[in-house]
């Protein structure tokens, strides 16, 4: 890093010698600040002299180099890299100031813009070649990312893809020129991203979405220009967008005031999407641990319409991560990684790696040749206070308990109620939006739905309470089941008053009287709901074994597929 600093300053140098020199004639025309925009965005700007103590500076035009025009806008760095980016060279002046000591200041400036845009993988990074720095270690490919079966499987194509576009597209394939990461931090985005580009074999290219939120309008908009056209060079790349969110948020609904630096980088990076071809080998990925918050228009077909989950490990995979990051590190006979998989639930990948690493700081603290069960002991403190709270909690044995058999009571009620219905995941781990774990049921298509089919799923929504009820007894139940009962409560109501289902209410609505509040109406669904809950109880009471057996399997395994259950039901 020093070895290339030298020759760029000394450059700098001699461009702001020349700058001293260009200073005595200052030029008189004025141009305003939207039309020198356009100008740096054609390409014809040459040259722009920066005063330091002036909101104004000179700008030099490529057909008219003789002619300095002067634009008011105060200097700023990201203004200054926002030039760089487009080929502008850039100097420096001191109104005031002149002579040895304003090429002075000028040069410390100077050395501080190239360390901050130079900086080493700091927050404010600029383009980053992964490749080029990790083959200089190790080449990251998919065999780097332990667990994550699913994501993986989800982007072998991709690869091939990268890798031989005509085969895909002579088929008339369109394949996702976008595809998009969610999940909780440290889950292993980032790597999935760099092992797509390993495997593929082409260059990385990475920027965070907060590099591009910019106070100055059209910076955040070129640098996503000149990131692409990085990218372009090559014909072939991976282009990585951590934080996407930062870009593509969606507006607040009752904000009129509209965001221009905002909406021009997003439309930046929509055009560029959409501007190379399909069977170039190109794909964007971009990343987030926030889904819901993501505008519409960046989820269309053609942008990132491949939207890929990345959870945190079940215990599995945790064994598996721990396994991948223990490799480089000698470990004393007393560490067992099965235990600590099993003791690390709602660990993400990120955290895994942190643990192992802090161990054996611990471990070379103490001047030991291994790390041993203690130092892993100690290791959990520094990991879990440097967590942050509201994705990783420190979930208890009897948590994870109750959350097994909530979850299991949700499934055994699918299974019996409608076992049409396709269970694709049941886990207890945590999910990103904070529910202690989920479960997933997808109904046959469809056009309409039966009342015997509402019905079940009212039912399969209060199985997870009646389960935790059943087992615990009514004082332990918990407040997990509040986002099913209110699912369930506004089913009650769609089953009533809007598809006039129910026999004894009848088939008229009291959705056409907008505000009016119907008491009666209201004691009605009560009386529904409750009785539709006992039900419940009463459906897992007689299937008590069944839900105790799923259970079991959840707490060793943490995620079951539809056809675990089947297997475990006797089903298959
Ligand atoms: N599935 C995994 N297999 C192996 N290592 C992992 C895995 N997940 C995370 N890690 C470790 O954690 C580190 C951080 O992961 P990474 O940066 O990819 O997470 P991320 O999901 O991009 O996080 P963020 O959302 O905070 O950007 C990785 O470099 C790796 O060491
Ligand atoms: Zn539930």
């Amino acid at each position: 890093m020093k070895k290339i600093m030298i020759p760029v300053m000394s450059v700098l140098l001699l461009m702001l010698i020349g700058a001293g020199i260009y200073s005595l004639n200052k030029p008189k025309n004025e141009m305003s600040y939207p039309s020198f925009l356009d100008a740096v965005e054609k390409g014809r700007v040459s040259k722009v002299t920066l005063y330091e103590d002036k909101g104004t500076f000179d700008a030099y035009l490529e057909n008219d180099p003789e002619t300095g025009y002067t634009v008011p806008n105060p200097m700023t760095e990201d203004f200054v890299e926002f030039l760089l980016v487009n080929n502008v060279s850039v100097s420096y002046k001191n109104g005031n100031i002149s002579g040895i000591f304003g090429i002075l200041i000028v040069a410390i400036v100077g050395f501080g813009i190239i360390y901050y845009t130079r900086g080493t993988g700091s927050a404010k990074n600029l383009i980053t070649d992964a490749n080029k720095k990790d083959s200089e270690k190790e080449k990251i490919t998919l065999d780097s990312v332990a667990g994550n079966v699913e994501a993986k499987a989800m982007v072998e194509d991709v690869i091939g893809f990268i890798k031989n576009p005509s085969q895909y597209t002579s088929l008339g394939a369109r394949m996702p020129k976008g595809l998009l990461f969610y999940g909780p931090p440290g889950t292993g985005k980032t790597l999935l991203a760099k092992a797509i580009a390993g495997e593929a074999d082409v260059p990385f290219y990475a920027m965070s979405g907060s590099d591009f939120v910019q106070m100055y309008v059209g910076v955040g908009a070129s640098r996503i220009r000149s990131l692409f056209n990085k990218a372009k060079k090559h014909e072939k790349a991976v282009i990585f967008i951590d934080e996407i969110d930062a870009i593509g948020k969606k507006r607040a609904r009752n904000s009129s005031a509209s965001n221009d630096e905002r909406d021009q980088t997003l439309n930046a990076l929509l055009t560029e999407m959409s501007g190379f071809n399909d069977n170039q080998g190109i794909v964007v990925i971009g990343a987030t641990n926030r889904l819901d918050t993501l505008d519409e228009a960046l989820l269309r077909p053609g942008r990132f319409d491949r939207q890929i989950e990345i959870g945190l490990p079940d215990v599995n995979s945790r064994k598996r991560i721990l396994e991948l990051h223990a490799k480089n590190k000698p470990m004393s006979d007393d560490v067992d990684l099965d235990n600590l998989a099993k003791s690390t639930v709602g660990f993400s990948g990120a955290m895994l790696e942190n643990l192992l690493n802090e161990a054996a700081i611990i471990a070379a603290n103490e001047k030991k040749s291994y790390i041993t069960y203690k130092h892993i002991d100690k290791a959990f403190y520094t990991v879990l206070a440097g967590a942050p709270k509201t994705d990783v909690s420190y979930i208890s044995e009897r948590e994870r308990k109750i959350t097994a058999y909530h979850e299991a009571g949700h499934a055994l009620a699918t299974k019996l109620l409608l076992p049409e219905n396709y269970i694709s995941k049941v886990t207890i781990i945590p999910s990103v939006k904070g529910a202690g774990g989920f479960n997933l049921s997808i109904p046959k298509d469809a056009m309409y739905q039966s009342q015997r089919q509402i019905l079940a799923n009212i039912k399969i929504l209060y199985a997870g309470r009646a389960a935790e009820e059943l087992i615990f007894g009514p004082e332990e139940i918990t407040t997990g089941a509040s986002n099913d009962i209110q699912k369930a409560s506004s089913l009650i109501a769609d089953y009533t008053d809007k598809f006039g289902m129910d026999p004894e209410i009848g088939l008229f609505s009291t959705r056409i009287f907008h505000d009016i509040p119907d008491a009666e109406l209201i004691e009605k669904c009560r009386a529904i709901a409750n009785s539709l809950y006992k039900e419940t109880k009463q459906l897992l009471s007689e299937n008590i074994q069944a839900l105790e057996k799923i259970t079991t399997e959840l707490l060793q395994k943490e995620t079951l597929n539809g056809d675990d259950i089947d297997n475990l039901l006797g089903l298959k």
